[in-house]
């Protein structure tokens, strides 16, 4: 069992007591909600006529069905419009604070805990939500959980969980300016596995993350779930106390202060013990993409596709479906694959600096004519510091539609959908077969320079390339 980490630390102060079925009982110190996962919980609450136990503890917003273009009510889509009718129901009669579309604060719920600090270091944080571990990236121990799960929660403020073990994945060295977190995470998978993190936390750490600024940190937690593991964290530090100084959920001046020492006690020690201990070179990752239907069916863009018979017995069957569905051979690289789609959003690179990198590639710049190019921000706040910024123009002149705040295409439940066999290049962190709405479509997962780059050529580009050449 590991020892003096993070997360030991954080679980044995959230531990309310073991269970009879050996789990622990552990107190939830916020959860967050959204419109597909939370009615049914909701359901057997109110059959139950129980209270929500900590509704200052719990936060709303509306993401994944929410039109991106037209949001007049009632939506055209009855099915949307009846999940965000319920949400509302619900908020209100236990009196939980909600990001509706009205407040300027919705946005995918993992985009809008943290910009508004509600995500703290040492918390326990959950949601009916697999990317949860996103909030990690805090140093919160943040995961998803199931209805059943979120009915706990609301009725009690806690849940039945076992502990997991703690696999720390040091990522050494430099990143090359062009690399990014989802390059990292993409390399993590595809060389742990996409089952590699089953029963584990994954602690990230090493040069390469201590750099990384806070929105990398949440790419790099919020695919934790793609791995395999339940939960992601990076220890806080001065780049974590920077990020949260100053915002809506954080108490200022002394408080702060205080805040901070606590958040020191709870980093794992320098002499913790791990389960387990991953290297990674940071310094030998290039821009890498997905040739697959899974994120760990991964490569460097220059470099060539897997042959089946080269991979882990266990792996060779999946590996031949998925170049069948994505029309790829052994051997073959990436770059080259023709995309019909650029997509910039999700709550893995939606954030005001993920849009800066796409609109810095963009500067200038067209769409391919083949393409069409979607960006939707990740949260309203995002929508409107990019827009002071000009990055809607930008995304406008290179002809992409820009949006308003949510889920998106990354799953496609609202109207934001390939169509047919469409390849779409996009920044979200999901590739399975129909992910993006339409079950021929393919999906390229990559960074948002990747995907910039992609919707310029028309293809799969090294972005390191494509910037030589409008430097020359
Ligand atoms: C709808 C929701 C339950 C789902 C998840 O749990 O992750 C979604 O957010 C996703 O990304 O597939
Ligand atoms: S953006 Fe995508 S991954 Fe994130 S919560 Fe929404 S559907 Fe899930």
């Amino acid at each position: 069992m590991s020892d003096g980490t993070l997360y030991d630390k954080v679980w044995d102060r959230h531990r309310v007591t073991e269970l009879p079925t050996g789990q622990d009982q552990l107190f939830v110190g916020h959860h967050l909600i959204h419109e597909v996962t939370s009615p049914q919980a909701f359901g057997m609450v109110n059959e139950r006529d129980l209270d929500v136990a900590f509704p200052e503890r719990t936060y709303a917003t509306v993401d994944h069905i929410i039109p991106t273009e037209d949001r007049t009510r009632p939506f055209d889509d009855g099915a949307a419009e009846e999940m965000l009718e319920a949400l509302e129901l619900n908020v209100q009669r236990a009196g939980i604070d909600f990001a509706d579309p009205e407040s300027g604060d919705q946005g995918i719920v993992h985009v809008v805990g943290p910009e508004q600090g509600l995500t703290q270091p040492g918390m326990t944080v959950v949601c009916g939500d697999s990317h949860t571990a996103t909030h990690g990236a805090f140093g919160a121990i943040a995961f998803g959980i199931g209805t059943s799960q979120i009915r706990d929660v609301l009725a009690t403020g806690s849940i039945a969980m076992e502990r997991q073990d703690v696999r720390r994945v040091e990522v050494t060295g430099e990143l090359d300016p062009a690399v990014s977190a989802k390059d990292v995470v993409l390399t993590i998978i595809r060389e742990l596995g996409t089952d590699g993190g089953v029963g584990y936390v994954y602690e990230y750490g090493g040069s390469a993350v201590e750099d990384m600024p806070m929105h990398e940190r949440m790419t790099l937690c919020n695919m934790s779930i793609e791995g395999g593991a339940r939960a992601g964290y990076v220890n806080p530090d001065e780049t974590t106390y920077d990020y949260l100084e100053g915002r809506d959920a954080v108490p200022d001046g002394e408080k702060f202060e205080e805040l901070t020492a606590y958040w020191e006690s709870i980093s794992s020690d320098s002499d913790a013990t791990y389960d387990d201990v991953v290297t990674i070179d940071g310094s030998a990752i290039e821009p890498t993409v997905t040739w697959g239907t899974t994120p760990g069916q991964a490569v460097g863009v220059t470099e060539e596709i897997p042959d089946p018979s080269d991979l882990p017995e266990d792996k060779r069957g999946s590996a031949k479906q998925a170049m069948e569905h994505m029309n790829v051979e052994p051997g073959d690289t990436m770059e080259g694959y023709p995309i019909d789609v650029a997509f910039i959003g999700s709550c893995t690179n939606g954030r005001l600096p993920d849009l800066r990198a796409a609109a810095d590639v963009l500067e200038g710049n067209e769409l391919h004519e083949d393409v069409r190019g979607l960006a939707v921000p990740g949260s309203q706040r995002v929508k409107v510091a990019a827009e002071a910024e000009g990055l809607d123009e930008v995304f406008r002149d290179a002809g992409f539609e820009w949006r308003e705040a949510g889920c998106s295409m990354c799953l496609g439940m609202n109207d934001d959908q390939l169509v047919g066999d469409e390849v779409s290049a996009s920044s979200s962190n999901r590739n399975f077969v129909g992910r993006q709405g339409s079950p021929e479509g393919k999906t390229v997962l990559m960074s948002p320079r990747m995907v910039a780059a992609a919707g310029i050529a028309g293809e799969v580009t090294d972005v390191r390339t494509l910037e030589e050449v409008m430097r020359a």
